[in-house]
């Protein structure tokens, strides 16, 4: 087979669509199936300055794209990220090197940009290590039983200090920006999203693969303001003659924790439904300590959800806050050459620096690591038990821990 060449895809409308479909064929939905108007809102709204693909004929075989990201960081700043997406190689020409062709100018690019990290959200957990990236945030999703749980068909709504209300599509839409942008701040791991993003989830726009029809609540708190939104769906089973109907969250942002109390409360005390199915939710949420019986709430699946590859550690490590004083020397290894060094970490609960240092290191870990623990998901002491960090220094892994850990484990709900 020739060599196939990399091409952007930005200002060439054939290339564009061919992209487009290309991407529903990597990730194994029918490109022939993307009509023509959802087409034109792509080729219109989606951030594409920065795609590429590989060609093989008039048929895009391989996609890549990357675009401009916020991520929360610990403390509530903000940290400029290059967001990778809508990576596929279709069947016929994978494991032949065309997923890295594209990668490693990508991420070069980024770094002369000026971006501290990369981030994605993975397909699967082998494919992104080698290039430096680790996964940063994690989900859990429970299944509540509720005759387990305690639950006496008294469960209701009802002494919330703020407001609970059934809304439509349109509502929702409404409400999405300013309610996400609340939650993100707050968050560690949360990425910012767009209109064309906000327009696909709520349905104002016909996309496919179609995002489910939910049922939509949305908690507002004494003053009014809306705090948090809840989308759901519902399969109803009345086939024993009894109701036996599961519900499951979509989506679900709560800006605070008594907005998140009042949405699981919502689901709880919905009649008709005896199984509540978190999909992938934060995983510290409070649901299974609502119960009186948590353990009726079982995981049916935990994983990672938003991956960082660290591109510039002094300005990473830099753009978080650290709730003690310590000083840190990290050994950073990276074999692709972009962020790899030994860094000095000097960090307090008024700030940080960090630059290179010759000190003797305290731990070394490859880059990736660095993501694992950066937002607070991982203990470090478990990573040297793990042998992905190495310890130097006695007591430096609980040093770090001191320094990294965070109250609430960091949380991305959004897949990009
Ligand atoms: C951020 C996102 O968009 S996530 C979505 C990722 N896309 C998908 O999962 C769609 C289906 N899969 C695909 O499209 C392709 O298989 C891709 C994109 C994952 C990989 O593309 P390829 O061109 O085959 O990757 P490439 O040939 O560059 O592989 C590089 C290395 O990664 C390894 N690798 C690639 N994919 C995988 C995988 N799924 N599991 C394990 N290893 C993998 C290869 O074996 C190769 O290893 P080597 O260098 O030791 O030989």
């Amino acid at each position: 087979m020739a060599e196939l060449e990399m091409r952007a895809v930005a200002g060439d409308r054939d290339a564009a669509s061919a992209w487009v479909r290309g991407v529903f064929t990597g990730f194994l939905d029918r490109g022939a199936d993307v009509s023509q108007e959802e087409m034109e809102l792509r080729l219109a709204r989606q951030e594409l300055s920065r795609a590429v693909g590989f060609f093989d004929g008039d048929r895009c075989v391989a996609t890549f794209n990357s675009f401009p990201q916020r991520v929360t960081t610990v403390g509530g700043g903000q940290v400029s990220a290059n967001a990778v997406s809508a990576v596929t190689v279709t069947a016929t020409h994978r494991r032949r090197g065309l997923l890295t062709r594209m990668m490693l100018p990508d991420l070069r690019a980024a770094k002369e940009r000026g971006e501290p990290v990369a981030t994605l959200i993975a397909a699967e957990y082998r494919i992104y290590g080698r290039f430096g990236f680790g996964p940063a945030t994690g989900f859990v999703n429970w299944r509540v039983r509720k005759a387990r749980s305690g639950w006496d068909g008294s469960w209701s709504t009802a002494g919330l200090a703020g407001e609970l209300s059934m809304v439509e599509d349109a509502e929702v839409r409404r409400l999405l920006p300013e309610l996400h942008a609340n939650c993100r701040a707050g968050t560690p791991g949360m990425v910012d999203r767009n209109d064309f993003h906000w327009d696909r989830i709520t349905r104002q726009i016909t996309t496919s693969p179609a995002p489910p029809a939910t049922l939509n609540a949305v908690y507002r708190d004494a003053d009014g303001t809306p705090r948090g939104v809840v989308c759901f769906t519902v399969a109803k089973d009345w086939d024993t003659g009894l109701p036996d109907g599961t519900a499951t969250v979509r989506l679900m942002y709560a800006a605070d924790d008594a907005a998140e109390r009042a949405l699981w409360r919502l689901l709880l005390s919905l009649d008709w439904v005896t199984t509540v199915d978190s999909g992938p939710a934060r995983p510290d949420a409070p649901l299974p300590l609502l119960l009186p019986d948590p353990r009726a709430a079982s995981v049916v699946e935990t994983g990672d959800q938003l991956w960082l590859r660290p591109l510039d550690v002094p300005a990473l490590l830099t753009a978080r806050s650290y709730p003690a004083a310590g000083e840190l020397v990290l050994e950073v290894r990276d074999p692709l050459g972009l962020a790899g060094g030994r860094f000095l970490l000097s960090a307090g609960p008024d700030g940080a620096s960090c630059a290179a240092t010759t000190r003797s290191a305290d731990l070394t870990l490859d880059v990736g690591t660095l993501g694992r623990f950066y937002l607070g998901e991982d203990s470090v002491a478990a990573l040297v038990a793990a042998e992905l960090v190495a310890e130097h220094t006695n007591g430096a892994a609980d040093r770090a821990d001191l320094l990294f850990r965070t109250g609430r484990r960091p949380w991305c709900p959004d897949i990009f």
